[in-house]
């Protein structure tokens, strides 16, 4: 690794007459990486994230940003908080504002920027989790889920270099769980070095590409999250079990059903390795379903509506904050909001239809996502944009051809 983004080394700390929560840690963190912190309660996961922006000082050990020791004086530790921003558990203990606007643009203006810019950064912010319209209204009326983003919003908008997350999901429902992976996957592609603390071995498994395990205050492994998770025996010291996916696949090998190379990491993966072990590839199907594509920038929902009650959907997922508001303000109810492509390809391979509603650069995403799968697994997927089927005969793309 080149100079780790953030790094501590041997740090220890215990709280006033408490055991010792961190009992010599050394982590390194690289730049634009998205990291796992996994551990069981009470393992240090918060202790050590605290450390990381400077809200608790280690007893001994050093912790670095960007290659050099952090100070702990107001004016470093100001410029440190702005780089290394902090989205705690509990997003009661960081919303304190009367209204959502005035709580997203606290940071702003403690760093001294203009009206102007304060604004800017609050719309852009507000805009970037998918909250525009809630701008006047008081954090403690609206869901766990928003308040959430709401905290997210007001660190982003400092525009820091790393987000860490102290376990994100904790506390929301399945759907809205989903919703804030997704932005933290749109954060980590957008650039941003992501960690998130977490005890859900599912969500560190398919998310992180690297993971740090902990308990009683030690690292006890660090790695990609196939190898750390393919451990029964440390995991079962840090009382965590393995991911279900990693789990069976690491079994059928072990039965010699499948050879073992590359783990996967998601159902489509797994699904295509079976079916190669048991035809000997990939085999091409007739008939495979076709996977609508909406781009809700330049499609109306009446225009949505009209495919869905011409009932050859069978299934929708809308990808992105904007995409899933555009399904929320127009009634289309959201079968899949988190792994959308990979969804609709397992359908289209089983031959059902679904649309995917997503915006701007997305679209691009979506047809190259599927047309590299179409290439690698040699099979034809149909992808056609919502526009087509309005015109009398639809001119069909295919990808790959
Ligand atoms: N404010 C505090 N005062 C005293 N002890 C504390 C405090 N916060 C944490 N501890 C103790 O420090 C140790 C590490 O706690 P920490 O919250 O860092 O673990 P964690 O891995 O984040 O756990 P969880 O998953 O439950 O949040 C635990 O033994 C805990 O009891």
């Amino acid at each position: 690794m080149t100079t780790p983004l953030l790094e501590t080394k041997n740090v220890t700390y215990a709280y006033p007459n408490g055991p010792a929560a961190l009992a010599g840690v050394s982590i390194k963190i690289a730049a634009g990486s998205k990291t796992a912190l996994v551990g069981p309660n009470g393992a240090g996961k918060s202790t050590l994230l605290l450390m990381l922006n400077g809200m608790i000082r280690p007893d001994s050990g050093e912790v670095r940003f960007g290659g050099r020791p952090i100070a702990y004086d107001n004016q470093s530790l100001r410029e440190l908080r702005r780089r290394v921003g902090f989205v705690f558990q509990n997003p009661d203990v960081q919303i304190i504002a009367p209204t959502v606007e005035a709580d997203v643009a606290f940071g702003p203006v403690n760093l001294g920027l203009s009206p102007d810019a304060v604004r800017r950064a609050v719309r852009d912010a507000l805009g970037y989790v998918g909250l525009q319209g809630y701008e006047k209204r008081p954090p403690h009326h609206i869901s766990g889920g928003e308040k959430k983003r709401v905290a997210i919003a007001g660190i982003l908008a400092m525009e820091p270099a790393v987000l860490v997350f102290d376990e994100p999901t904790n506390t929301l429902d399945p759907a809205s769980s989903e919703e804030v992976m997704e932005l933290l996957d749109e954060l980590a592609s957008s650039g941003r070095t992501v960690l998130v603390s977490t005890h859900d071995v599912e969500l560190a498994y398919r998310w992180a590409d690297s993971v740090i395990l902990m308990a009683h205050g030690r690292v006890l492994a660090r790695g990609p999250p196939e190898e750390v998770f393919s451990d029964h025996a440390l995991l079962a010291t840090a009382r965590l079990k393995p991911p279900a996916l990693l789990d069976l696949y690491n079994e059928l090998g072990l039965r010699r059903i499948i050879d073992r190379d590359v783990p996967p990491k998601s159902v489509l993966e797994f699904t295509d390795r079976i079916e190669r072990v048991l035809h000997g590839h990939v085999p091409a199907r007739n008939g495979t379903g076709t996977i609508y594509l909406c781009n809700a920038d330049r499609t109306g929902g009446d225009e949505v509506r009209a495919l869905l009650e011409r009932g050859e959907v069978d299934h929708v997922g809308a990808m992105g904050t904007r995409a899933k508001e555009f399904a929320n303000r127009e009634r289309i109810i959201l079968d899949y909001t988190y792994g959308v492509i990979d969804k609709c390809i397992l359908k289209a391979l089983i031959g059902e239809n679904s649309l995917i509603i997503t915006t701007g650069g997305m679209v691009e995403h979506v047809h190259r996502r599927i047309g590299e799968y179409g290439a690698e697994s040699g099979r034809k997927l149909i992808v056609t944009p919502v526009q087509e089927t309005l015109t009398p005969v639809p001119d069909r793309e295919r990808i790959p051809e």
